[in-house]
């Protein structure tokens, strides 16, 4: 195996507008109930155990309340205490046995539901790295790790929230509400519908204070997503930011921009809801629906329309029924929230895999030829056109051209990051499209700018190139990079553990070593994205000495930005807009006058300069 992942190019920030429809940061979408039900499926019959548990269970805890009415109405109506004594027993063993078999039933539905969230979190987090394993590689370059971390971690929470608790929630307050408001209706149902008006009302309140919640919802979390790439983008630019021009500083700008979002996002909200929540609050109040209750049952008994003890019922179970709203509301939240979550894993798991062929075709060598190339982020614009060329095996070709030409998108479609959109690019004979994954990527060594080390030892950085290879392989490898003698002065050699971002090394030092990994792999293709840009004269010489081991005999496609690196390559190609403009060798360029030998100009001058 030896396809390479140093890190690519560029982390291409989220909120970018270049990012079109494959970069893939979506809005917060709610996901309707049917596809939640259904993305649920494997769990669907413990669902419906919990909720119907829980429903059981706020039925049998509404039977000590009914106990405690049916006492008081006993013990006032009867002539003596012995007269209502049995009638009292018989209450307390219902309200008691109705008070365990509610506990007992709530036991049984919280272990259903949290057996059910163990089982569907694990499921989700299986197809989450399932589908990971099948996304076309751009899509990680256009996204980030920004997407993948809120599925796992954020929306996989929510969801648990659901299953844990929310949905427990709620139908255990929707039964309670139901139950004690049909008890109500059959006692007196003129009083039941004034005591429940009082809640409704509120209800309608709130309604009203939350219509405008999920395009709020929306626009806050845009804005806090925003914040958070915000400060990742200023702590990881600190030092530059505080040498140029301190506050002032783009980056700060953008941080500014995002918290003023935010800020005025929240402002929006809390305008559009003030005047109903504090309607919502006083209706909500217990003290109000008490004294509603109250004087509308004692106008009712001195009318002649109600018994007195038919008013404690109204007291008793009509004044307590708002407490059923809390959970029902807060559950209802959880819901939604899981919703967005569902809808957010959903995107994530309907994302199109890269089609693999269905008979996998072995290329003939490494020769590579692009024929008419075409390609387009957003299906409209296109940023690769009709490019024609051939790549030889033993030989260097050179993408150059001005920044957006299309340099990195041409490369980033060899080894699949993304498909093409016209033509086709063959490796020895088999469309890229024809070969597996698998062989495709370990026919090539990627070598970008920002190197992708992981959190392990020196040795087995390099043997990710070929996890066969034996330690003295690895050796040989790393002296070709010219990096053997640094990780043997390193304190545990090659057993020293590397940060992920390989701290500890320089930047040419973690360039040498992910050249080693690749010299290591012995793919026979060699795509290179001007990894000498960042460094000073004494490591960029070592890395190209080491370029010089890597490439050797290989076919090789390097991203050039610095002219003088690829003066002697074998072809040239000059990329404008997408197009070829020119091509050839060196000396063929400049005497063409056009773009490249403009190019050659500006950069010479830069450098005398
Ligand atoms: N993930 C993406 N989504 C949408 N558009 C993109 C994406 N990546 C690049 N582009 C656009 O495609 C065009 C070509 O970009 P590309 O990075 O290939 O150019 P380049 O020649 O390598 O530039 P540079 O020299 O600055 O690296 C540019 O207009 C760029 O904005």
């Amino acid at each position: 195996m030896g396809g390479q992942y140093n890190n690519p190019k560029k982390n291409r920030s989220t909120d970018d507008n270049r990012s079109g429809n494959l970069a893939g940061e979506e809005a917060p979408r709610m996901l309707p109930i049917s596809d939640t039900f259904r993305m649920l499926r494997p769990i669907q019959i413990h669902l419906i155990t919990c909720a119907f548990l829980t429903g059981a269970s706020a039925v049998a805890g509404f039977a000590p309340y009914l106990a405690i009415v049916e006492i008081a109405r006993a013990l006032f109506v009867a002539a003596n205490a012995a007269e209502a004594a049995s009638t009292v027993w018989i209450w307390v063993g219902i309200g008691a046995a109705g008070a365990a078999l509610r506990l007992i039933m709530l036991g049984l539905s919280t272990h259903v539901g949290h057996n059910a969230d163990a089982e569907m979190l694990h499921h989700l987090r299986g197809q989450i790295v399932k589908r990971l394993g099948v996304l076309p590689l751009g899509w990680f370059r256009a996204a980030g790790s920004g997407q993948v971390k809120k599925a796992m971690t954020d929306d996989l929470e929510a969801m648990h929230e659901l299953f844990a608790h929310a949905l427990g929630a709620v139908v255990g307050a929707a039964v309670s509400l139901a139950v004690g408001f049909t008890y109500l209706m059959l006692v007196d149902w003129r009083m039941a519908l004034i005591t429940l008006a009082v809640p409704v009302l509120a209800a309608i309140t709130y309604k009203m204070a939350m219509r405008s919640l999920p395009a709020h919802m929306s626009r806050l979390l845009t804005a806090e997503g925003r914040i958070s790439s915000a400060s990742v983008e200023y702590v990881d630019g600190i030092n530059v930011v505080k040498t140029f021009g301190g506050t002032k500083g783009r980056i700060l700008a953008r941080f500014d921009e995002a918290m003023n979002e935010h800020t005025e996002a929240y402002r929006a909200w809390v305008a559009g809801h003030r005047n109903s929540s504090a309607m919502n609050r006083v209706l909500g109040s217990e003290m109000v629906l008490l004294g509603v209750v109250l004087s509308a049952g004692l106008a009712f008994v001195s009318a002649g329309w109600l018994a007195v003890a038919d008013l404690l019922p109204f007291l008793v179970v009509g004044v307590g029924l708002p407490t059923a709203f809390g959970p029902l509301i807060h559950g209802s939240q959880g819901v939604r929230m899981a919703r967005m979550a569902a809808g957010h894993i959903g995107s994530l798991l309907s994302r199109e895999p890269l089609p693999e062929p269905s008979e996998p075709r072995q290329p003939r060598d490494n020769r590579i030829a692009h024929e008419k190339v075409s390609f387009s982020y957003d299906g409209l614009t296109q940023v690769v056109s009709e490019i024609e060329a051939e790549c030889k095996p033993g030989t260097v070709t050179a993408l150059v051209g001005p920044s957006g030409a299309g340099k990195s998108t041409l490369a980033s479609l060899l080894p699949r990051f993304y498909d093409v959109t016209g033509g086709a690019i063959r490796i020895g004979g088999a469309d890229v499209r024809e070969i597996g994954s698998k062989t495709l990527l370990s026919s090539m060594s990627l070598v970008f700018q920002e190197v992708m080390l992981l959190r392990d030892t020196v040795k087995e950085n390099i043997r990710i190139g070929r996890p066969e290879a034996t330690d003295e392989a690895i050796y040989e490898a790393a002296k070709a990079a010219q990096i053997h003698e640094v990780i043997e002065r390193l304190p545990n050699g090659y057993d020293t553990m590397l940060e992920s971002g390989g701290g500890g090394l320089s930047g040419g030092e973690r360039q040498r070593l992910t050249i080693a990994r690749a010299i290591l792999s012995g793919a026979g293709i060699v795509v290179l994205d001007e990894a000498t840009a960042s460094l000073d004269p004494d490591s960029e010489a070592a890395v190209q000495d080491a370029l010089a081991e890597l490439t050797a005999g290989k076919t090789v496609i390097v991203i050039a930005h610095r002219l003088h690196t690829i003066k002697s390559a074998d072809q040239i190609l000059v990329l404008d807009g997408g197009r070829l403009a020119e091509r050839g060798k060196h000396e063929e360029l400049l005497a063409e006058g056009g773009l490249y030998a403009r190019m050659w100009e500006a950069q010479k001058r830069g450098e005398s300069a």
